[in-house]
């Protein structure tokens, strides 16, 4: 075979290939990662931050003069968006109020983002995060969570609990029926006080086994124990994700600046002073033998035993997810009956159809009960509709990311603090028509067609329950205690604006999502008086 040797032409070509592909290979990592940089999506829309404290000034400038969620509310509206983000000192805050990204991230990425942040309320409140709702991902949470979900909140204990619920409910009626005895045409009621009281009673009698700490009231309402424990269970809510300054500068923590921490402490101590005693008496109790019998959920708590046969939970964890679960369980049912009332008074005819609703299908001749709320369309409807428009905090509590994601074609870095908006997705005009008008009508469409209603939306059209890893596990409990308010009041009086007022004022409060004033009605009984002793 002939060699035909190279021309001088050939060899520097070959030359000149040899040195590109050499040179591709050296460089081709920096190249593509140039390029995939060139590529990487963004971060959501939002403000520009400034350097190093990002839109703190902002938060700043609107905490003085309206309310951040308003702040946030209103940007996204004038960007068109349902991401967003802003930068909080080094932390990316992402508010999210378009239910198809809601769902990216508590459905397609529910793994990565289900932690939670460590601010200073959360940490006073757990006692340093030893509870579900304000523990990060770990194993203090899967523990405390397998505990809330298993044994505290399982469907048997439920049954198990349910003659408690069924007292309560019952003094519910009878503390409403005696305010009725104050005047002939009917006596003042303070819902406010009614609700808030019911949950407080429903949650003490669960866990402690009974409704008062102190003695209570003759005519069936809360003492002054009662109410300062109620009342510090609010103000704890008010501060848990308060956007507190020092939680995204860590360095001003401790100076305290905004005097979230001294208030938080106070509330936390305030708790403690009614539950300690009781739990610590209760754990001796057990510890000496002289009760081996749960009788309610501390009990319960107390009881649980790891693998070797020794207590599951310590005294200190039992307290703080004692405190965690009034935190968690009085202030939505109370809030949606209160709004609840004040909207159907304003549309008498919703008001008179649950009424009828009820009257169909319980009848006069008895109180409503727990097995009839499955045909109670219309008071679930009413229910649902006031977690819509009226839900008890802007957001839901932050969900931590663990690792960088995209979402929605957007760039979400490791740590962000994600935030579903509860006004955004309830109230948002492209899901729901007339998004600000109360109409419970809206949830019935499809009750024709066999569907119940139900307070949860796992869809995110509106955020009660939330969803996923870290979605509510007290929705059974939640929902009871809430239709059985709605149902029990609405079935038991007749319940009419005071004289003097046309309509019931809407009026959000200044910086919080109840109403601006607590809603006095009259109400006259409507139930055959032998009714009434049968609560009693
Ligand atoms: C109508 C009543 C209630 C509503 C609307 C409600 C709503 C919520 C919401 C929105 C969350 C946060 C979900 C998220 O972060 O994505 C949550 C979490 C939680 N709720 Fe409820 N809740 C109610 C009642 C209760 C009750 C009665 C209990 C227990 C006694 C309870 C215990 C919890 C716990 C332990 C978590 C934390 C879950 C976790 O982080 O792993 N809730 N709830």
């Amino acid at each position: 075979m002939e060699i035909i040797p190279f021309t001088n032409m050939q060899s520097f070509s070959i030359l000149l290939v040899s040195i590109t592909f050499a040179l591709c290979y050296i460089f081709k990592p920096k190249w593509q990662a140039k390029l995939q940089k060139a590529k990487q999506p963004s971060l959501p829309p939002g403000p520009k931050p400034w350097p190093i404290v990002g839109n703190l000034p902002e938060l700043i400038k609107c905490k003085r003069k309206t309310s951040v969620s308003h702040w946030i509310h209103t940007f996204m509206k004038e960007m068109d968006t349902g991401i967003a983000c802003i930068r909080l000192g080094n932390v990316h805050v992402i508010p999210v109020t378009c239910p198809e990204i809601g769902l990216e991230f508590l459905r397609k990425h529910d793994a990565v983002f289900a932690s939670r942040p460590l601010t200073m309320a959360s940490g006073v409140l757990s006692k340093g995060h030893l509870t579900t709702i304000f523990s990060p991902l770990g194993d203090q949470w899967k523990k405390m969570r397998r505990v809330m979900a298993s044994e505290v909140l399982s469907q048997e204990r439920h049954r198990w609990l349910y003659e408690k619920r069924v007292e309560e409910a019952n003094n519910l009626v009878c503390y409403v029926h005696n305010q009725c005895r104050s005047g002939d045409g009917g006596g003042l009621v303070n819902l406010r006080v009614a609700s808030r009281h019911y949950c407080g009673n429903m949650m003490r009698k669960l866990v402690f086994n009974r409704r008062y700490f102190g003695e209570g009231k003759a005519d069936g309402g809360p003492g002054f124990e009662e109410e300062e424990h109620v009342k510090a269970i609010f103000t704890s809510l008010a501060h848990v994700y308060s956007f507190c300054i020092s939680d995204y500068l860590p360095f001003l923590r401790g100076l305290d600046l905004e005097g979230h921490e001294k208030i938080v402490e106070e509330a936390t101590m305030v708790m403690d002073k009614y539950h300690s005693p009781i739990i610590e008496d209760r754990i001796q109790q057990w510890r000496d033998g002289k009760t081996n019998e749960p009788q309610d959920l501390l009990d319960v708590m107390i009881s649980l035993t790891d693998d070797n046969g020794a207590p599951l939970l310590s005294t200190n964890e039992i307290k703080a997810q004692i405190n965690e679960i009034m935190i968690a369980s009085v202030d939505n049912p109370s809030n949606a009956l209160e709004w609840g009332f004040a909207e159907m008074l304003n549309r008498p005819e919703t008001l008179q159809k649950a009424i009828d609703e009820l009257d169909n299908i319980v009848g006069r001749d008895r109180l409503v009960q727990e097995y009839d709320f499955s045909q109670l369309n219309n008071v679930k409807a009413c229910a649902r509709e006031t977690f819509r428009l009226h839900p008890i905090a802007p957001f839901n509590p932050s969900h931590v990311s663990v690792c960088d994601t995209i979402v929605g074609d957007y760039f979400i870095p490791k740590d962000s603090h994600v935030i579903l908006s509860r006004e955004g997705l309830g109230q948002n005009p492209k899901v729901w028509d007339k998004p600000y008008e109360f109409k419970p009508e809206r949830h019935l469409q499809n009750c024709n067609k066999g569907e119940e209603v139900v307070l949860a939306e796992p869809g995110l059209q509106l955020f009660t329950f939330g969803r996923g890893r870290r979605g509510c596990p007290g929705v059974v409990l939640g929902s009871c205690m809430t239709i059985m308010m709605f149902a029990r009041l609405l079935q038991g009086f007749e319940w009419n604006i005071l004289t003097h007022q046309e309509t019931i004022d809407l009026s959000q409060g200044k910086g919080v999502p109840s109403l601006a004033k607590p809603l006095l009605v009259v109400a006259k009984p409507r139930l055959p008086p032998n009714v009434y002793s049968l609560a009693g």
